[in-house]
C-alpha cells in the first residue's frame, strides 16, 4: 500500500514540473541556471528522497513482526501472552490483576473442587445428594492431598488442578492476593481474540492470540493476513485427553494411525496443524510448533504408556516419547510441501525462562526468513 503509494506520488510531481515548464524552458535562465538543469536536480532530489522513502518503509516493515498464536483449546496459548507481558510490557495493570483475582477464586471453585468432588464421589460411589454434603464439608480440604496422591492422573482434573489444589487453604484466604505463578497458571477460556503489541530485539512484534475452542476456529483466518510466523501451540499432556468441546458434526479426516478415541485432544490437534500448513493464505508464514506442558507429559507417561494411546510407539525413554509425538505433526506436510522447514521446540508455557528462551529462538528464524525473503542476507 505504502508503496504503490509513494509510485503515484512520484509520477504526478514529475508530470505537474513539465506540465507547469514554458514551452521555450530551455531558454528561460534563473540565477544563470537553466530551468531544464534545474527541472533535472529537482528529479534527482525527488527520486533520491522517494528512494529512502521505500528504504524506510521496507525497514520498517521488516521490523514489524505479526505473529499469530494458534492451536487447539487447553494448549497454553494465552499462557504464552501472558508471558510476553510480564517479560516484554511490566506485567498486568491494577484492574486487570483485580479480574484475575475473581477468575482465581472461580478457577479454584468452579474447575477443581467441583470436578474433584465429582471424582471422590463416583469413586466412593456417592449419590448427589451426598456429594453436595461432602462438598461443604471440610474433609474434602484434607482429601485434596490424598486425593491427588491416590489419582495423579485422574482424567477430569484441569491441568492447573495440580498446581492449585495443593495451595487451596491459602488461595481461599481472604487477603489473598496472587502471584505472577498464580495468573501464568489461571484457565480463562480465550472467547474472542488477545492482541499485543511490543518491542522485542528493538522491533515491533504485534503478537495475536485466538480461541482454540471449535467454535472460535472459524474466525482465526480473519488474521491470517501478512502473517510472519505461527506459533502453533500443542498440549503434549493432551495425549490422553478428551475433546472438552466435541461437535459431533465434525467429522475426523485424520488417518487411522493416530490415537484410537476419535474426540482425543491431541488427535484434534493433528489435524488443526495439517489445515494449518494447507492454507494458501499461510504458505508464505514461517512455521514454529510449540510442543508444550513438557513438564506435565513427563509425569503423566509413568502412569498413562504412551502405547496405550497412539498405535506404533515403542519407545522407553520420555525423550523418545515426545520425540514420537512430535513427528505425528512434522509428517502433516503434504507431498508438495514436504521440504517446508518446521520448526520446533517442548516447551513449558508456565516456566517464564523458558518462554523467553523459545520466543527468542523464534524470532531469530523470523527474522531470518524475513532477511531470505527481502533478498538481503
Ligand atoms: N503445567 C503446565 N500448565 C500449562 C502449561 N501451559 C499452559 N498451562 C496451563 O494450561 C491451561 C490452559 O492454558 P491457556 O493458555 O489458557 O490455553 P489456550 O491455548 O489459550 O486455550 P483457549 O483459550 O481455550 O484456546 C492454563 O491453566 C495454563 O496455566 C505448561 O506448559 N505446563
Ligand atoms: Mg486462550
Amino acid at each position: 500500500m505504502g508503496i504503490t503509494m509513494a509510485k503515484c506520488a512520484s509520477i504526478s510531481v514529475y508530470d505537474e514540473t513539465w506540465g507547469d515548464a514554458p514551452d521555450n524552458d530551455n531558454m528561460n535562465v534563473e540565477n544563470n541556471i537553466p530551468v531544464t538543469i534545474r527541472n533535472a536536480k529537482l528529479q534527482a532530489a525527488i527520486s533520491v528522497e522517494i528512494d529512502e522513502s521505500l528504504e524506510r518503509e521496507k525497514n520498517e516493515d521488516l521490523k514489524r513482526l505479526k505473529i499469530l498464536l494458534l492451536g487447539g483449546s487447553d494448549a497454553g496459548k494465552s499462557t504464552i501472552l501472558k508471558q510476553m507481558r510480564i517479560l516484554h510490557m511490566n506485567g498486568f495493570s491494577n484492574d486487570e490483576m483485580h479480574s484475575f483475582h475473581k477468575h482465581l477464586k472461580l478457577n479454584v471453585f468452579q474447575n477443581s473442587i467441583n470436578r474433584f468432588a465429582g471424582g471422590i464421589s463416583r469413586i466412593l460411589g456417592f449419590d448427589d445428594e451426598q456429594e453436595n454434603e461432602y462438598l461443604l464439608s471440610f474433609l474434602i480440604f484434607k482429601s485434596v492431598q490424598t486425593f491427588l496422591g491416590l489419582y495423579p492422573n485422574y482424567a477430569s482434573l484441569p491441568d492447573n488442578a495440580h498446581y492449585f489444589l495443593p495451595k487451596l487453604t491459602a488461595l481461599l484466604s481472604l487477603n489473598y492476593s496472587p502471584s505472577a505463578e498464580d495468573i501464568l497458571h489461571l484457565r480463562i477460556p480465550t472467547t474472542s481474540v488477545n492482541e499485543i503489541n511490543f518491542v522485542f530485539s528493538k522491533r515491533a512484534i504485534r503478537l495475536i492470540d485466538v480461541g482454540g475452542q471449535r467454535t472460535y476456529r472459524k474466525k482465526w483466518m480473519h488474521y491470517f493476513d501478512g502473517v510472519a510466523a505461527v506459533l502453533f501451540v500443542v498440549s503434549m499432556a493432551a495425549y490422553d485427553q478428551a475433546l472438552d468441546d466435541v461437535d459431533k458434526s465434525v467429522k475426523p479426516v485424520m488417518s487411522s494411525d493416530v490415537l484410537s478415541d476419535k474426540d482425543n485432544r491431541l488427535r484434534d490437534s493433528v489435524q488443526q496443524f495439517g489445515d494449518m500448513l494447507r492454507s494458501k493464505y499461510l504458505l508464505t508464514s514461517a512455521f514454529i510448533l510449540f510442543l508444550n506442558k513438557k513438564d506435565l507429559f513427563w509425569k503423566k507417561l509413568a502412569r498413562h504408556p504412551l502405547e496405550k494411546f497412539i498405535s506404533g510407539y515403542k519407545g522407553t525413554t520420555n525423550e523418545e516419547a515426545a520425540a514420537f509425538l512430535k513427528e505425528h505433526f512434522i509428517k502433516r506436510r503434504s507431498k508438495t510441501d514436504k521440504d517446508r522447514p518446521i520448526y520446533s521446540h517442548y516447551t513449558c508455557a508456565t516456566d517464564t525462562k523458558n518462554v523467553e528462551f523459545v520466543f527468542k529462538a523464534a524470532c531469530e528464524i523470523v527474522w531470518q526468513k524475513n532477511l531470505n525473503n527481502s533478498g538481503i542476507q
